[in-house]
């Protein structure tokens, strides 16, 4: 397993920070998660609970994040002189399976401030766009019903139950379990009504991208930054031919926009297109295939860029529109 994962940085909401756990934590965190109440909640955490367990847990917790297993962000409230530590949040990756695993917890005292959820929606909307998970999983004590109010708040649906031990109660516990889906915070991806389909026509929208293949027959896949509309999903670098512009001007500009590189009208070529509805537009998108370009590429706007080759493109989640063009694209590569 590779020790060199960059750390997250913080992640912030309101006057709220998300920032990735560290050793120095320790005490605060104690003084809030040593209590029953807090406790009771979590399934691994004893009662009472030693700081050297603490510890422990936070150094394990460090070293997965270096190892990109799992990323636990401690929280902070800003509205202080000096920022105040008010409780934890984390995810536990099983990429196998692309799903994340997400817990969280607050010292009483700051229970009912809509903390919890606003947390949890800021960590849930990073995870997708971020990380090679496509669900998130929650487990909640069946009890815990101000825990279960902010999972439904965000989104999460659930999805069956179970019986699981918790160590501090030493009893099995009857928990729920409930799942967040990347389509439940991407609008854009929603299913289509049907009645609207037939009585709206959708706006067209005209969007060219390119797919560049470089010597090694490898091709450049970008992925949707947090913010954006189906955040965390691949596509071919491009964006959206504005008035009077033609398609390929369009390409070049974005192509310098987006990840730096100059392309000349005469390196692309026409691929195919897609024409695709979305739940509140029709994408119609010209492909172009470029070989050639000046410099490396570079992400400008914050996205994730990767040189996959033809065997790994089936790993990626690329926009539905563009599902059609994997095999068309491995024809190429091959
Ligand atoms: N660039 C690009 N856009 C794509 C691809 N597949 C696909 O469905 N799209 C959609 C996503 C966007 O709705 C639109 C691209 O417009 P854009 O790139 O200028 O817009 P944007 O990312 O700023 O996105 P948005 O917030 O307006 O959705 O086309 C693709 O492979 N490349």
């Amino acid at each position: 397993m590779s020790n060199n994962h960059k750390l997250p940085a913080p992640l912030t909401f309101d006057h709220y920070t998300l920032r990735p756990i560290e050793q120095t934590d320790a005490s605060s965190l104690h003084s809030l998660i040593n209590d029953w109440n807090v406790v009771r909640m979590l399934s691994q955490v004893p009662f009472p609970y030693s700081k050297t367990l603490l510890d422990q847990w936070i150094n394990t917790m460090i070293q997965e994040m270096k190892d990109g297993i799992s990323y636990h962000f401690t929280i902070f409230d800003r509205s202080f002189e000096k920022p105040v530590i008010v409780g934890c949040i984390g995810i536990r990756l099983n990429t196998k399976d692309q799903l994340g695993k997400i817990g969280y917890w607050l010292g009483q005292k700051y229970w009912g401030k809509q903390i919890a959820s606003r947390a949890l929606q800021r960590l849930s909307s990073w995870a997708l766009a971020n990380l090679n998970i496509n669900y998130i999983h929650a487990t909640a004590a069946d009890d815990n019903l101000a825990s279960i109010a902010v999972l439904k708040k965000c989104g999460y649906q659930p999805f069956g139950q179970g019986k699981e031990k918790f160590l501090a109660r030493a009893v099995e516990q009857s928990v729920s379990y409930f799942l967040l889906q990347r389509e439940d915070i991407c609008p854009g991806k929603s299913p289509i009504p049907m009645n609207n389909t037939l009585l709206k026509p959708k706006k067209i929208l005209l969007v060219v991208a390119a797919a560049l293949i470089d010597i090694d027959g490898q091709l450049l896949l970008a992925r949707r930054p947090e913010g954006k509309s189906m955040a965390g999903m691949w596509e071919f670098p491009g964006g959206k031919v504005e008035p009077n512009e033609t398609p390929e001007a369009a390409l070049i500009r974005e192509l310098k926009e987006e990840i730096n590189i100059d392309v000349s009208q005469s390196c692309l070529a026409p691929f195919t297109f897609a024409s695709h509805e979305y739940a509140d537009f029709h994408l119609l998108m010209p492909l172009y295939v470029c070989h050639k370009w000046k410099n490396v590429p570079e992400p400008k706007e914050n996205q994730q860029l990767a040189w996959v080759n033809c065997e790994e493109l089936d790993h990626y989640l690329v926009m539905e529109a563009d599902k059609p063009f994997i095999p068309l694209l491995k024809d190429l590569m091959f």
